[in-house]
Order: C-alpha cells, then structure tokens, then sequence
C-alpha cells in the first residue's frame, strides 16, 4: 500500500451504530491512523444547529471593538486562555498571521504554590462580554462539551483499531467531574494583502492526543505534510471535521498514530478571511508517558513498519514527551509560541527558555 498518501481519506460516523459497518470504520480508522495522521471525519455526532450558531457568532467575536477583544488578552492569563491580537503568537520562531481566542471547557484550578507549575496550565477561560455578545459563551461551551464527549468516543475506537482493550487509554484521562480541561480556540487567518507573510500558522505538530477542527469558512489554507516531507492540500468539506493525532499520542502508541506536521497558509490577496475552530484533546498533566507501555499485537506493529519512517518534516515541537510529565511538555511548548504570557506568569522558565530576553523574531524551535 502507498503509505505516502496524496489525499486524506473520509470516514463516515455513521458507520460506527451498527454492527455490520463498524468493523469498516474501524479498519479504515487503522490505515488513516498509522499512514497518514489525518482523516475527515462526516456525521460527527455534535449538533448541527450548535454548530451552525457558532459559525454565526465567529465574524461578531471577530467584529467586536479592539478594546473589548483586548480587555480579554492573553497576556492576562496564567492559562494562556483569551484573546491573541494578530502577530502575537509565534510557530518555529516565525510570526503567525492570525487572531484568535483560546477558550477551554470549563476548570477551576485548585493549584497552590509549591505543586509543579504546570498545573497552573488550566483554568478559567475568559469570554468577551456577555452583553457584547448574548449567548456566545454557552453555545461555545456547550459545542465544546460534544466534541469532548466525541474525543472520548474516537479514543475507544482507536484502540479497537489498534487491537487494545477498548479501556487501555482510559488511564490518560481523569473522567470525575472537572477532572480535566479541553481547549478550543476561534482563529481568523486575513487576507494575505493584510498582513506580514503568508505564514497563518507555520508546521507545526499538535500536543495531546487528538485535535477535532471545524473548517468554518470555505477558504483552502490548511496543509499536511507526508512522508516525503510534500505539502498535501486538506480544503473544507461541509459537514465534516478534520481529525489529526497529537504528538502525545504518537509518543504513546510507539509511533503507530502519526502526528503530522501541519500548517494553515494566508488566503490570498483580495480574499475574504479564513476561520476555523480547533479542539485540542488534553490527557492528565501528571502522567509520563515513557512510564507507560501499552502491548500491540504484533500484525499491528508491522503495520507500522510496512509505512516506513517520516522521510521528511519541517515540525519540531513537543519533542519532549519522552521524558517530561506532559503536562510540563504543554507548558514549554505554549511559552514558546506566547512568550508576553510567559513573561508575566511564568518568570523562571522564561528567563530558561529566552535567556536573551523576548525574541524579536523568536528563535526557540
Ligand atoms: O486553523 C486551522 O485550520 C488549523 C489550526 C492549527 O493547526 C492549530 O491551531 O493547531
Ligand atoms: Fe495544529
């Protein structure tokens, strides 16, 4: 089979309710998992009337004045939770052109000082003004409660593709309530003739375990890079979310579930913005993942061995899983792409990461 793909493939939810489809999806789950890292993913089992009020809400959100959308920045957040204004946000040490609120499902943070600091990672999330905006924050939250309750449900189904029980990744997760904190962000990519560079978000690798992105607007940007290190186009398809692995994951599962390098180009001049909604899949802060070892059944290592090694990638981020608690791993990887964050909350390890003070044009990857 050619492993180095030149498309994603589609797999249809649907298909996992009965049990004469499910084994397809599943074994269609397993090719997408171990070759490519990417799939879309149609009749996703979240409200389509939700998500067609937050599609409404996204050009308001973006609409609001500068100074409420400031109010609500970042740089106010231990939790790297809010509003990043454009230019704010780096990706290899290159400037994103891109605005954004990251808003998280909802987590009181009981951290006190002396426990590690990167349990001060989650926390509340801060919401534009209800008034500014009526009924943003509950239908944002209540969209990202589904695709929670969905991540779950793909993880189960993954390890069924991989030939684990279907609990095994159950210990990556602490299911009492507000036992974990998922993060969502809202993104706007403008048009090339506004901004700096065409780079929206440079190659990058996602975090956790999975990433759940609602493509909003009907602009192609988003790119996937396969094994040869080619750039594969990965447009909208309505009705449907693009699934990809975090780097967690793919350190976890040894390299059978393929993290992808990724990145999201500028529409170009003259066009109308590009918006998306990711959702990141966190797993619990503490957890080392080299203390873990789960056991494949051998046909399925083959599979990984039959698609061969990443020949070529231009991401480099989250390589630390191999021996921090990931949680720790999170926290670097957010002061190196928010370093005015770091810089008001986390002061020791900025001065670790930027010894020569905030980067210009950033130099931590
Ligand atoms: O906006 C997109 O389509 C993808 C964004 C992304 O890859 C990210 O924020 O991690
Ligand atoms: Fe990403």
């Amino acid at each position: 089979m050619a492993a180095n793909f030149t498309c994603i493939p589609i797999l249809d939810y649907s298909q996992v309710a009965s049990p004469a489809t499910r084994p397809v999806f599943v074994a269609q789950l397993r090719h997408a998992l171990i070759n490519v890292g990417f799939l879309y993913l149609s009749n996703p089992p979240v409200a389509q009337d939700n998500i067609q009020s937050l599609i409404d809400y996204v050009p308001k959100l973006f609409a609001l004045p500068q100074h409420e959308k400031d109010k609500i920045r970042m740089a106010n957040s231990e939790h790297f939770l809010g509003y990043s204004a454009l230019g704010r946000e780096l990706t290899k040490g290159k400037t994103d052109q891109r605005e954004q609120f990251d808003l998280a499902t909802e987590y009181q943070n009981p951290w006190k000082p002396g426990a590690p600091e990167y349990l001060r990672l989650w926390g509340p999330s801060q919401w534009p003004d209800e008034s500014l905006l009526p009924g943003f924050k509950s239908t944002m939250l209540c969209y990202l409660t589904q695709v929670e309750k969905l991540s779950y449900e793909f993880i189960t189904l993954l390890s069924e593709a991989f030939g684990l029980a279907p609990d095994a990744l159950d210990l990556f997760f602490d299911k009492s309530p507000s036992g974990m904190q998922h993060r969502g962000k809202v993104v706007k990519y403008p048009a090339l003739d506004s901004v700096a560079s065409n780079q929206g978000v440079g190659p990058h690798y996602d975090a956790g375990f999975l990433t759940f992105l609602l493509q909003v607007s009907p602009h192609p940007g988003l790119q996937v890079q396969n094994l040869s290190g080619e750039w594969i186009d990965a447009p909208p398809i309505p009705g449907t979310f693009v699934v990809n692995i975090g780097k967690a994951l793919e350190a976890v599962t040894q390299g059978l579930a393929r993290a992808t390098s990724h990145r999201v180009l500028s529409p170009p001049t003259g066009s109308t913005p590009r918006y998306s909604i990711p959702f990141f899949q966190n797993i619990r802060q503490e957890i080392r993942l080299s203390e873990v070892h789960l056991e494949f059944p051998p046909e399925i290592l083959k599979l990984k061995e039959q698609r061969g090694e990443v020949r070529a990638t231009d991401s480099v981020n989250f390589s630390e899983y191999d021996r921090l608690p990931s949680g720790e791993v999170t926290l670097i990887g957010r002061i190196k792409s928010h370093p005015d964050v770091a810089q008001n909350h986390y002061h020791e390890l900025f001065k670790q990461i930027f010894p020569d003070g905030s980067p210009e044009h950033g130099s931590a990857y």
